[in-house]
């Protein structure tokens, strides 16, 4: 089950200037913690409203605040008009049961036309009231969806929170808690905004009639109100938890989706059955304890409800008999006693659904706090990390000590200087003071026993960690269309990662710098084969067609803006023929006749482990990137596959780092990096490096 743990405000110290460089992640050090069911609390008023404006208030300043303020008017116009008509009501009404009382005929016909004509001129106004607040709360869930999402997935988010297990069940958050914020807000906002307007509106009127019985009324809510927050206060953390234990249960019948050919090949129904039974018993008992607390309040609320309904005629009745009001006035005072009452027991009628509120609140802030802290720079000096840059090496081939240009140009591709790699939550260290160059065309391999660390040297490469000092820098020639900065310097591409805003920005967008990482797992997106070629460089736009009825650009913000740094450096999009021949390249023509390239399947099922892999390489030969680090991307192929993918991407000039286990892939590299597991009683490095002499290799490869 995730665990929900505290973020505290990492430190960051990024070990060069920071003028030019950029630590790459901002490391969360969560503190491990009891079970959150256990120690989730009520949470404190002035945290809610904190929360509750942190979350609401960013629309209402954003670039859709036009639209939004227009609408927002319209809606809060037309609750007034619908107080109004209420109003309306409650005279018509006191007239109609005067001509009733009185037996007047014509004065009742005429009441009765009044009556139906207001219905038909106010009913719309209720109708499109509503149409108006949920339109209004669809546009600000929309943007909020797409405000959110672009803070999940920027700066790895989305990797940190799953990795280091910071917050329980992020898409739900996005999915279920934005949609029910924009509307519950929007409505209740408009509630209280009605409550207030009829409070005043009836308020005259019972005041009008009886004095008194507005004083009785007031005391009765405030009351009620005091003894319902007591009774419903643990309805918040309960709601909470159930939010939480609901998207466990559903993220667990994921997983069997996602892992159904390894459940079934383990044969592992009956654990996921008990697994999931677990799952759902806890969310099950829950939401008993749900219940009963609601039925508690329930007890309470409806004695609330009822106990006073024939208090405003018992009170005015005595007036009637007297003759000092007519009859009408009696229904009149009772309209107008329950809206009042209504009004002022808001809190107590409503209970159940603000404890909800208060528990969707309480998530997407929580939420907002891990994707502002992930997000910002604003990080003390106190930690060292890891110090990753990318430099434009455009004209900058490495230079000989007199300064001259060397014969033959070799390029320095990635620089490894001292660098100690620690895992990010346990502080373990992996990898000892390690320091290496990469020229163009030098590939080297990286070996090592299971768990030494060699997907960890490649997760501080790309960012991922950042956990232990040392500094890894990449020189790479950005794209051919490149129109950035270009100087006969190094120049540093990561300069200008804070952005207007001070959000720090990480180089996700490393394969446009001409840095590619293939994974441990192939990945395959959802989507056709196309867009599993073009990923992740190229995204294939859906185009909607010109006669398209959808109400094109009402939600602009919705159109993913183009990235301007990566527009410069992004090459044009391959075309069929160009995938047709990457996909032959790596020996997947035949894939293409069986599905063609723009039909869509489940690929990761459909695909074999090996095939997937061939698919990867095909993104890699299209993508071209100067240097690629794979880690054991070849694993699942047989040998002669393995030689022709590695051939492949040798010949297209592309300089690559690999690792895996393999005694075949020497005949692929230059260099070795064999990485030991460490001893954590020894301050000595855990690691050497040794050439290969890949002529020799082959000569004995031949021989055999
Ligand atoms: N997110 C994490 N938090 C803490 N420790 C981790 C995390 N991920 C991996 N580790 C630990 O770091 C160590 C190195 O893992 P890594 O994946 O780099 O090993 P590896 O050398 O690539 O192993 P293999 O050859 O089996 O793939 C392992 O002991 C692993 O348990």
């Amino acid at each position: 089950m995730a665990r929900r743990r505290r973020i505290s405000n990492s430190k960051i110290k990024c070990c060069s200037s920071t003028s030019t460089s950029t630590s790459a992640a901002v490391p969360f050090t969560p503190e491990p913690e009891p079970d959150p069911d256990k120690i989730r609390k009520v949470p404190q008023l002035n945290t809610l409203f904190r929360r509750f404006w942190k979350v609401a208030a960013p629309y209402w300043y954003s670039d859709d605040k036009a639209q939004a303020r227009l609408q927002l008017a319209s809606v809060f116009a037309l609750t007034l008009a619908t107080t109004g008509i209420s109003v309306g009501f409650n005279f018509l009404g006191r007239d109609f049961y005067n001509a009733l009382a009185n037996k007047d005929q014509e004065q009742f016909t005429k009441q009765l036309l009044y009556y139906l004509a207001a219905f038909a001129g106010g009913i719309p106004i209720f109708v499109l009231r509503d149409y108006a607040r949920e339109t209004l709360a669809l546009r600000w869930r929309s943007w909020m969806t797409k405000h959110y999402m672009e803070r999940y997935l920027n700066n790895q988010t989305f990797y940190k929170i799953q990795s280091q297990s910071i917050i329980d069940n992020p898409d739900q958050r996005i999915v279920d808690d934005l949609s029910s914020f924009s509307g519950t807000a929007l409505s209740f906002s408009l509630t209280f905004f009605n409550a207030a307007v009829d409070l005043i509106s009836f308020s005259n009127i019972l005041y009008g009639i009886y004095p008194p019985l507005f004083v009785v009324l007031l005391l009765y809510s405030i009351g009620g109100t005091v003894i319902s927050v007591f009774l419903g206060k643990g309805l918040v953390s309960l709601n909470f938890l159930q939010e939480k234990k609901e998207a466990d249960f559903r993220y667990g019948l994921v997983r069997v989706r996602e892992n159904a050919e390894s459940i079934a090949f383990y044969g592992g129904e009956d654990n996921e059955m008990q697994l999931l039974l677990q799952r759902f018993r806890s969310a099950f008992d829950n939401l008993t304890q749900l219940l009963i607390s609601s039925r508690n309040l329930e007890f309470f609320t409806n004695g609330y409800r009822y106990l006073i309904q024939i208090l405003p005629a018992a009170v005015v009745a005595p007036m009637y008999f007297s003759g000092k009001i007519e009859f009408g006035v009696i229904n009149q005072s009772v309209s107008a006693f329950n809206h009042i009452l209504g009004d002022f027991s808001l809190i107590v009628y409503q209970f159940q659904a603000i404890s909800a509120f208060s528990a969707v609140i309480d998530r997407l802030g929580e939420f907002d706090d891990v994707l502002d802290s992930s997000n910002s720079k604003g990080l003390s000096d106190s930690l060292e990390t890891i110090c990753l840059t990318f430099n434009n090496a455009i004209n900058s081939p490495v230079l000989e000590s007199n300064g001259s240009m060397p014969a033959e140009e070799s390029r320095k591709l990635l620089d490894v200087e001292n660098l100690t790699l620690q895992t990010p939550t346990s502080k373990a260290t992996l990898v000892r003071d390690l320091s290496l160059v990469i020229d163009e065309k030098e590939h080297l391999l990286v070996t090592g026993p299971s768990g030494s660390g060699k997907t960890s040297l490649l997760r501080a490469m790309a960012g991922l960690w950042s956990t232990g000092r040392g500094k890894i820098t990449f020189y790479v020639t950005v794209g051919e269309n490149f129109e950035g900065p270009t100087s006969s310097d190094f120049t540093s591409l990561e300069v200008n990662l804070q952005n207007t805003n001070g959000e720090f920005k990480k180089p996700t967008k490393r394969n446009s710098r001409g840095i590619f990482f293939l994974p441990q797992r192939p990945y395959m997106v959802l989507g056709t084969l196309r867009q599993q070629l073009l990923y992740p460089t190229w995204a294939e736009e859906m185009i909607p067609p010109p006669d398209s009825t959808k109400p094109a650009g009402s939600l602009p913000f919705l159109m993913r803006g183009e990235d301007s740094e990566n527009v410069s450096v992004k090459s044009s999009k391959p075309s069929t023929d160009e995938m047709t021949q990457a996909l032959e390249n790596v020996r997947l023509g035949y894939i293409l006749s069986r599905f063609g390239l723009d039909s869509t399947s489940e690929w990761s099922s459909v695909l074999s482990l090996g095939e997937q892999q061939r698919l990867a390489f095909a993104r890699l030969l299209l993508s071209k990137p100067k240097l690629v680090l794979l880690d054991e991307s070849t694993s699942a192929l047989d040998e002669a596959n393995e030689a022709h993918l590695y051939q492949q991407i040798e010949a297209a000039g592309i300089t690559y780092i690999s690792i895996g286990h393999r005694r075949t892939l020497y005949d692929f590299h230059n260099r070795v990096l064999r990485i030991s597991t460490i001893d954590p009683n020894s301050s000595e490095r855990n690691w050497q490096i040794e050439s290969i002499n890949r002529e020799s290799l082959y000569n004995i490869s031949k021989k055999m």
